[in-house]
């Protein structure tokens, strides 16, 4: 165990964890937190921006001095975000106790103890102490490793700091940012601190990590004082943006305030812990527990009279039927369910996937459908420059040159477009003529967003005499749009000098309705070939004092060209989407592209072919999938929302489509949540990277993000991919299913023993005049049971259990306890019988009372183990499936210390068990042969009727 003494080190240090505070002034009783924080942020978020710095002695708008910072550092500590933190021993102690079963194993205990019976008492908490020992320490072990692996990934901040005498902006790991540190934030950046805006352009932010709230909200820089009787909203206001929100769009400079375990989401982060709602795995956990109680509640109560009432020993009675109380309670659940989450987690960190919640395995296990972005996730985010043309294909250096100016002057967006543009400029030496940096200047900038698809940037060099370029670049149909023109190019200017570059009446040509089709010809010809394409467009604009660039500025544009570009497949994502086939998780695309690429990439993957495709065949509609056509594959937003009226129509578009091209961020998390609506319900992940995926991740089952990708989709996902590999996801999606099955395995063995066992109590009460077996003796076989059970998130699955998304059924539970829990019964009352004809036990004060009880101990022990590997598959045990080593060793060795117990000296009188006479041991194998032999052909009928078993 190479996580135990880290473990248990990690777990001493946790337990004194200071709960969050933030300040070290006390609190007055009836201010909140919450309260406080506002006060405190509300004194710089009033105050112009101008004025911010003068609050705090050292602050500057340079930023703060590395001795400034080095200071506060060592004051406030390290800023280490809420999901890096471990959660303190004792409150995982605490969740691993307070559950029903453990509530009402001690209030069973304590009845007993009352009554003087303090074995008893002492076996019960011990079942206490295992199920919540066992839980405490599976959690704390995959905590250890979960955040060592959280641990790894750096999240880098821009940050203004003065170095070496000069401001300037570099890159930090978040932990570093310490208040009064101006950060730099561009769309798809999370806010390190709570922070007060300093500057922006066109800034959005999203409050979705600590409202739930998708829509973004608009963000300024205050530029007057605020009057001092307006109140100030923590969540609603103008300027401040707390830590764990995430920019959607534009970007700004703002001035933290607090950090680490002051911010606000310091504060809540229980709190949203408790309100994240249940996923369908818990909801279902937690009505089979409750049925279970219930069952227990009625049970327990009829075993009371009917066994007061035949042997008129009431306090013996009521022992007794606590017992059983116990016995149906499936005390070790929560421990099964939180070892199995724990355990697979750690199995899956070991393949570089970390799960930010663990109870996400679950529902990797049962999702249906993989929605995924394009870029990124299926191609390798390394974009690459492959031309640069003409609206009509002919090859000019013009379109990229201009691109490269928007791109490098930019500041909003960190997508691979633009990175991929601005390295192509830079590998090659001497392609932008002069020296540009100086001559070229920014006067303004609009920036990209997923709906608008377009990138503005207003330049002007010092000879344009009060004029400058308005440069946009963006997606084709978007651009092209916007153009009134295109400009002319003639054999001497294919590729002028960007120094030269001029826009006159004499530049350009009016675009007639069919220079636009050959354009948009040109764009589908790059697109079918699989290479991106972003258009370019320009127009001279007079540069006004105190302009703001504004969307409505984008237009009357002259079109310039395309650069295109190659966005190669991930090399193992065909392979990966085979398996996930094989594992009938389905596969769409989810792009912001144009729907020619996205056919090409999902062509390429191998997902156009129609037989791995229709949902519609879920339902059995063999005809539906036969007649969708290849059009039928590809959707596209503008397409999606022309059908929204129709709700039917949309939704059976979203069903029968696999790739949904041209979607803004909305219509992304639309077609998710129409996905999840149909088939009853059915588990959609999301995988994606960008700032466009963030809505959609959220909203999914699952959503998973690459450690690439940007914070905003990082912050939102439930799952992150380490490596840049798909293949992890479908192991992923195993280990999910394994998770299940093995709950599901022991909920079934559970819940069926136990409703066999009422049975055979009801029967022995109405008829043997003395407790067929005494309280504690039902106890000890139940806790000997309970260890045996400890073993299963360790025990094999048949390969055939995990080829279908699983999913929890109450019902399937239900049937199972019904239809194989009453097998056991006959051997039971055979065992009473035997104990009555044969041993002639017949009274209360017969001598071999204990003998009888005895019998029914190792008889009911034994098959109980025995049977757990005939539950355990569909298959013929030891044969076709075998059960994993742990399994095999803590059932043999719990059924030998079952029948040990009679025979050694004080644990047999303590517990008033004697050893057995030795013919009954040629009785105990034919009864476990007969039992087997019965549980196999009932499961033979039970798989043909039903078609399924665990
Ligand atoms: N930085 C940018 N500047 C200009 N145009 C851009 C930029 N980024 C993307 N585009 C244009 O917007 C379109 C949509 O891109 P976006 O990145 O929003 O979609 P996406 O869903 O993330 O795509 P993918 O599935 O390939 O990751 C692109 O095809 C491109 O034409
Ligand atoms: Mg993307």
């Amino acid at each position: 165990m190479p996580f135990s003494l880290n473990a248990i080190f990690a777990s001493c240090l946790l337990a004194f964890r200071r709960p969050p505070n933030i300040s070290s002034d006390k609190l007055p009783d009836h201010v909140t937190r919450e309260q406080l924080l506002a006060t405190k942020l509300a004194r710089f978020a009033k105050v112009p921006v101008s004025q911010i710095f003068d609050l705090e002695p050292g602050w500057s708008p340079l930023g703060l001095s590395e001795e400034a910072a080095a200071e506060a550092l060592r004051q406030h500590g390290l800023n280490t975000p809420v999901a890096e933190r471990p959660l303190a021993a004792l409150s995982v102690l605490w969740t691993a106790l307070w559950n029903p079963f453990n509530v009402l194993l001690t209030i069973l205990a304590i009845v007993n103890i009352a009554t003087q019976d303090v074995a008893t008492f002492v076996v019960m908490m011990a079942m206490v102490v295992a199920s919540t020992g066992l839980r405490f320490w599976q959690e704390i072990k995959s905590m250890v490793q979960a955040l060592k692996l959280v641990r790894s990934i750096v999240t880098r901040v821009r940050v203004v700091r003065v170095v070496n005498g000069l401001s300037q902006e570099i890159e930090l790991d978040q932990k570093q940012v310490v208040p009064g540190d101006i950060i730099a934030v561009a769309s798809g950046d999370v806010f390190p601190g709570d922070s007060v805006l300093i500057s922006s352009e066109a800034l959005t932010i999203t409050q979705a990590s600590l409202t739930g709230e998708l829509m973004p909200i608009d963000k300024t820089v205050r530029l007057t004082a605020a009057p001092e009787s307006e109140s100030f909203h923590l969540l609603n206001n103008d300027n401040v943006c707390l830590a764990g929100t995430s920019a959607s769009a534009g970007n700004g400079r703002a001035v933290v305030i607090f950090t680490g375990e002051s911010t606000y989401m310091a504060g809540i982060a229980e709190e949203l812990n408790r309100k994240r709602p249940e996923n369908a795995v818990q909801i279902g956990i937690k009505k089979v527990s409750y049925v279970l109680l219930g069952f227990m509640f009625v049970m327990a109560p009829i075993v009371f009279v009917v066994q007061g009432a035949v042997s008129h020993d009431w306090k013996g009675a009521i022992m007794f039927a606590i017992a059983i109380a116990v016995g149906i309670t499936p005390e070790m659940l929560p421990m099964i369910v939180a070892s199995n989450l724990a355990l697979s987690a750690v199995r899956i960190a070991k393949k570089k996937v970390i799960v930010k919640r663990f109870d996400a395995i679950q529902n990797l296990g049962a999702v249906k459908v993989l929605c995924s972005d394009k870029t990124g996730t299926l191609t390798i985010d390394l974009v690459r420059v492959s031309s640069s043309v003409t609206g009509m294909g002919g090859e000019s250096e013009l379109p990229v040159k201009l691109a490269f100016i928007n791109s490098s002057l930019q500041t909003g967006s960190r997508s691979p477009i633009d990175r991929a543009i601005v390295d192509y400029v830079h590998n090659n030496e001497g392609f932008i003529e002069g020296d540009w940096h100086k001559e070229w200047c920014k006067n303004g900038e609009v920036p990209f967003d997923s709906t608008r698809r377009l990138l503005s940037v207003l330049v002007s060099r010092p000879s344009m005499d009060g004029d400058g370029f308005l440069v946009t670049k963006g997606a084709v149909e978007e651009v092209l749009e916007r153009c009134v023109s295109a400009y002319h190019y003639r054999d001497d200017s294919i590729s002028p000098p960007i120094t030269d570059f001029k826009l006159d009446s004499s530049s350009w040509t009016t675009l007639s309705n069919d220079d636009r089709r050959d354009i948009l010809g040109v764009a589908k010809r790059f697109n079918e070939e699989g290479l991106r394409l972003v258009a370019v467009a320009c127009r001279t604009v007079t540069i006004k004092a105190f302009m703001t660039l504004t969307t409505a500025d984008e237009e009357d544009l002259v079109f310039i060209g395309f650069v295109s570009f190659l966005d190669p497949l991930k090399p193992d994502a065909a392979a990966a989407i085979k398996e996930l086939s094989k594992l009938n998780v389905q596969v769409r695309i989810l792009t912001g592209d144009a729907p020619a690429v996205a056919a090409k990439v999902a062509h390429d993957l191998g997902l156009m072919d129609t037989a791995n495709v229709s949902l519609t065949r879920e339902k059995g509609d063999e005809e539906a999938s036969n007649s969708v056509s290849l059009d039928d594959l590809v959707i596209t937003g503008s397409q999606l929302s022309e059908l929204s009226k129709d709700k039917d129509a949309y939704t059976d578009a979203v069903e029968r489509a696999v790739i949904f091209a041209k979607l803004s961020p909305y219509q992304k998390l639309e077609v998710v949540k129409a996905l999840r609506a149909g088939g009853g319900g059915r588990a959609v992940a999301f995988l994606g990277d960008g700032v466009n995926d963030a809505l959609a991740i959220r909203c999914a089952d699952v959503g998973i993000s690459v450690d690439s990708g940007t914070e905003i989709a990082k912050e939102a996902a439930d799952v992150i991919l380490l490596e840049k590999s798909l293949g992890v996801v479908a192991l992923g999606v195993v280990q999910g299913r394994i998770t299940l099955l093995n709950t599901m395995k022991y909920i079934k063995m559970a819940c069926s023993s136990n409703f066999g066992n009422v049975f055979s109590v009801l029967v022995a009460s109405a008829w043997l005049p003395y407790q067929p077996m005494l309280p504690l003796q039902l106890l000890t076989q139940n806790l000997l049971y309970d260890f045996s059970q400890g073993s299963i998130p360790w025990d094999n699955v048949d390969p055939e259990y995990l080829e279908a998304p699983r999913t929890w059924s109450a019902m399937s539970i239900i049937r199972f306890m019904v239809c194989l829990g009453p097998f056991s019964s006959p051997f039971d009352i055979t065992t009473f019988c035997i104990n009555w004809f044969h041993y002639k036990i017949r009274s209360l004060d017969s001598p071999l009372v204990p003998l009888a009880q005895t019998n029914w101990f190792l008889e009911g022990s034994l098959t109980q183990l025995f049977i757990i590997q005939f539950l355990r598959t569909g298959k013929i045990p030891f044969i076709q499936s075998r059960a994993s080593l742990p399994v095999v060793v803590t059932t043999f060795g719990i059924a030998c210390i079952s029948m040990a117990i009679p025979y050694i000296p004080k644990v047999n009188s303590a517990l008033h068990m004697t050893p057995p006479h030795p013919e009954f041991y040629a009785y105990l194998v034919a009864v476990i042969a007969a039992y087997a032999s019965i549980v196999h052909v009932v499961k033979v009928l039970y798989q043909m009727k039903f078609k399924e078993w665990l």
